[in-house]
């Protein structure tokens, strides 16, 4: 192998410099030139690189987002589009293609398989952690290390005033970032897709109201409903109006948002970045198709279809130590 390419595509998440910083100097103690493309598949298809050196990629461990910036790439769902970015790598005479992302970056790696005969490398990195064949993604800790900070600072002043706050998070369709959260603030509400199915709401609106209910006459205290976004209609301002209109129930809104993808990332997040990016370099001598991922402390490859096509269900433990406290 001559030469190696890396994007980041998709939701940035913190630890994909550290990803990028890993590969870089893994190539570089092999003697491998490496290709950094800017913004995940647009900059394959406008052509738009540089190329990597370590003295580039030193201080970048810390720090949150991506060197490489990050971009959705809606060409990518054109056959044109997946065509462009195989000419791209054929000129480059690139060998290998590292896509550091989430399900859909490694979706448009498997487009990218009909055209392009090189070697296609996965590093799973993702805030929602919605990738099966890896315990946890890049960037997962930290999300959940930063959500669990500020809703310790909003369970002061829902003390102070005795108020009911509903906390949305990110996660987009999946409840890995709100069962955690939930339970390591002591939620006393954890609202997601995985115990608040679609058609399940109306009850689910009648044991949330009775809970607080119960919890408000018996004492004098907060009370933090987490909830996942996408979930209920019209999101945290949706079921605050909810409980207003049916209960008279008060409450305040805080939507975390983007604040869960940025800042430095956690002591984990860099160990597991520096540890898949390496593994990514020695997988791109012999293998395609795979994403590298990290299982009960042990790294594998994994076929990125097993990765993006089956579910990883919230750990069950959590689940069961949520309904134990609640
Ligand atoms: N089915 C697909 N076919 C080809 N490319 C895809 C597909 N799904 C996603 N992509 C590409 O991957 C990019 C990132 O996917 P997205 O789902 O937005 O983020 P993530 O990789 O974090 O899940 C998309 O903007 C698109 O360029
Ligand atoms: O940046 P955008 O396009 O607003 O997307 C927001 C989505 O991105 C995420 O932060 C990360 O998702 P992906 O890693 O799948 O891109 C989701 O939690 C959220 O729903």
């Amino acid at each position: 192998m001559e030469s190696l390419a890396i994007i980041t595509s998709g939701g940035d998440a913190p630890g994909m410099n550290a990803a990028i910083r890993a590969i870089v100097l893994s190539c570089h103690a092999k003697g491998i030139k490496c290709i950094g493309f800017y913004h995940g598949y647009n900059g394959l298809i406008e052509d738009e690189c540089l190329t990597l050196t370590p003295e580039m990629v030193r201080p970048i461990l810390q720090y949150g987002g991506t060197i490489l910036k990050s971009a959705r790439c809606p060409q990518m769902h054109t056959d044109d589009g997946v065509k462009n970015v195989a000419k791209t790598l054929k000129r480059h005479k690139v060998d290998s293609l590292v896509v550091i992302g989430g399900d859909g970056s490694f979706r448009g790696m498997m487009a990218l398989q009909s055209y392009w005969s090189g070697r296609l490398i996965g590093v799973p990195a993702t805030i929602d952690n919605d990738l099966a064949c890896t315990d946890s993604t890049i960037g997962f800790s930290t999300a959940v290390s930063t959500a669990t900070h500020a809703i310790d600072k909003i369970r002061d002043t829902a003390n102070a005033f005795e108020r009911v706050f509903i906390v949305e998070v990110m996660g987009r369709h999946s409840g890995h970032i709100a069962f955690n959260v939930g339970l390591a603030t002591a939620a006393e509400s954890i609202l997601s897709f995985e115990n608040c199915p679609s058609s399940s709401l109306e009850q689910v609106k009648l044991s949330l109201i009775e809970q607080i209910q119960t919890q408000q006459k018996n004492n004098h205290t907060s009370f933090v409903i987490v909830l996942a976004e996408n979930l209920w209609p019209g999101g945290a301002q949706g079921l605050k109006q909810t409980l207003n209109d049916t209960a008279n129930i008060e409450s305040a809104v805080c939507v975390l948002g983007y604040i869960q993808r940025g800042g430095s990332p956690c002591p984990e997040d860099r160990i597991l970045a520096t540890e898949l990016g390496i593994e990514a370099v020695e997988a791109a001598y012999s293998e395609s198709g795979v994403m590298i991922g990290k299982e009960q402390g042990k790294l594998i490859r994994r076929c990125i279809i097993a990765a993006t096509e089956q579910k990883k269900p919230v750990d069950q433990a959590i689940h069961s130590v949520y309904q134990t406290l609640t």
